[in-house]
C-alpha cells in the first residue's frame, strides 16, 4: 500500500509538487500520468525517500521510506534505468544488488534469466540497450521479492515483445497481491495495464480513479435498422441525438434510457453501447490547461 498525504515540493518560487494526495492499494496497478515537467518524477523521488517534501508525507506500509528498514526487500524501485555503473557486466550489477539486500547470489542469477538477460550476462551494462537496461532495472527492482513496486517509465526503449512482456509481467505481480504505481507516456499501454488512473497536471492532481470509471462517457452509441425512425423515437423520448459515423448517432443518454426509447417506438437495434472516450482524450482534456499552467509557471 501506498499513501500520498498533501505532498508539495516546491524550488524556489516554482511549486513542482502541489499538495497531492492519493493511495495506490494491494492487488492493484495505479498508472501515474502527467505532461512533461507535471511533477511526477519529484512526486516518485518523494515517496521513495530520494527528494524530501517540503511539506505533506508519503507512506509505503505505512511508513516513510527511509523508515523501512531493508527498504529493497519491501519496495522495488526503477527511477532512471540509465543509473547503472557502465563498466559492470548485468551478472555483476544484481549479484550486487544481491548482496546489498542480502540474498544468495543465486538469486541474481535466477532473476537474469526470467528478465531475459541469461545470454546477455556477461556483457558490460555500457553496451546495453535502453531496452536491456530496464529489464534489468526490473530484476534489480524484483530480486527482493517485494510487495511493492515504484517505477518511473518502465516501458521507455522496450520493444513491442518487451512491453508485453512487461505488462505480463505487472499483472501477475498485481494479480498475487502486490501494489504497483509506475509513470509512462505510452497512454495506449497504461490503458492496456493499468486498473487506476492517478493524473497530475501542473503539480496538481488532475484526476484519480478507477481507469474504467474515469473513460466512462456520460451518453451512448446506437444504430438502428431504420434511422430516421429511431432518431424520432429517441427525441420523443426527450434525448438529445446527433449524427455519429456508419448510420450510428450519438445520444446523451445511458444505453438503458436508449433502450427503452427504442424499445418503446418498437426500433430494432444493430448496435447499441456505452460512449467512453479514450485514454488520449481524457488525458488532454485533463491536462491541456495544465500544461499552459506549467508554461506559464517557467516564464514567471
Ligand atoms: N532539482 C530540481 N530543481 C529545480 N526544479 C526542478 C528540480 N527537479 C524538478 N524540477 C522542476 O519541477 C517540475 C516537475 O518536474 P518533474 O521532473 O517532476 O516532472 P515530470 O512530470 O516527471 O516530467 P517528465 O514527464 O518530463 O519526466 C518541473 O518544472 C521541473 O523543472
Amino acid at each position: 500500500m501506498i499513501t500520498v498525504e498533501n505532498l508539495s515540493k516546491r524550488y524556489g518560487h516554482h511549486l513542482a509538487v502541489d499538495d497531492v494526495s492519493f493511495r495506490c492499494e494491494p492487488g492493484t496497478i495505479t498508472g501515474f500520468l502527467g505532461p512533461n515537467g507535471a511533477g511526477k518524477s519529484t512526486s516518485l523521488r518523494m515517496i521513495t525517500g530520494l527528494t524530501p517534501p517540503t511539506s505533506g508525507r508519503a507512506l509505503v506500509d505505512g511508513r516513510p521510506f527511509t523508515d523501512l528498514p531493508n527498504p529493497g526487500r519491501e519496495v522495488g524501485v526503477l527511477l532512471d534505468a540509465a543509473a547503472v555503473h557502465p563498466g559492470r557486466t548485468g551478472r555483476e550489477t544484481l549479484r550486487l544488488t544481491a548482496r546489498l539486500l542480502d540474498l544468495p547470489v543465486r538469486q541474481a542469477d535466477e532473476m537474469l534469466e526470467r528478465v531475459g538477460l541469461a545470454g546477455a550476462a556477461s556483457r558490460r551494462v555500457g553496451q546495453y540497450s535502453l531496452g536491456m537496461r530496464q529489464r534489468l532495472g526490473i530484476g534489480s527492482a524484483l530480486l527482493g521479492d517485494p510487495a511493492v513496486l515504484i517505477m518511473d517509465e518502465p516501458a521507455n526503449g522496450m520493444d513491442p515483445e518487451g512491453i508485453r512482456w512487461m505488462r505480463e509481467l505487472l499483472q501477475d505481480f498485481a494479480g498475487r497481491g502486490g501494489t504497483v504505481l509506475l509513470s509512462s507516456h505510452l497512454l495506449a499501454e497504461v490503458q492496456a495495464t493499468v486498473d487506476r488512473l492517478v493524473v497530475i497536471g501542473g503539480g496538481r492532481i488532475a484526476a484519480d480513479g478507477v481507469l474504467s470509471d474515469l473513460l466512462r462517457g456520460s451518453g451512448s452509441i446506437v444504430r438502428g435498422l431504420d434511422p430516421a425512425a429511431l432518431t424520432t423515437a429517441l427525441r420523443i423520448a426527450g434525448l438529445s441525438v446527433s449524427p455519429a459515423a456508419n448510420g450510428a448517432v450519438t445520444v446523451a443518454g445511458s444505453p438503458e434510457q436508449v433502450g427503452r426509447a427504442a424499445a418503446a417506438a418498437g426500433q430494432v437495434l444493430l448496435e447499441l453501447r456505452e460512449q467512453s472516450s479514450g485514454l488520449e482524450d481524457l488525458f488532454f482534456s485533463l491536462t491541456d490547461g495544465a500544461s499552459v499552467a506549467v508554461a506559464a509557471g517557467r516564464a514567471a
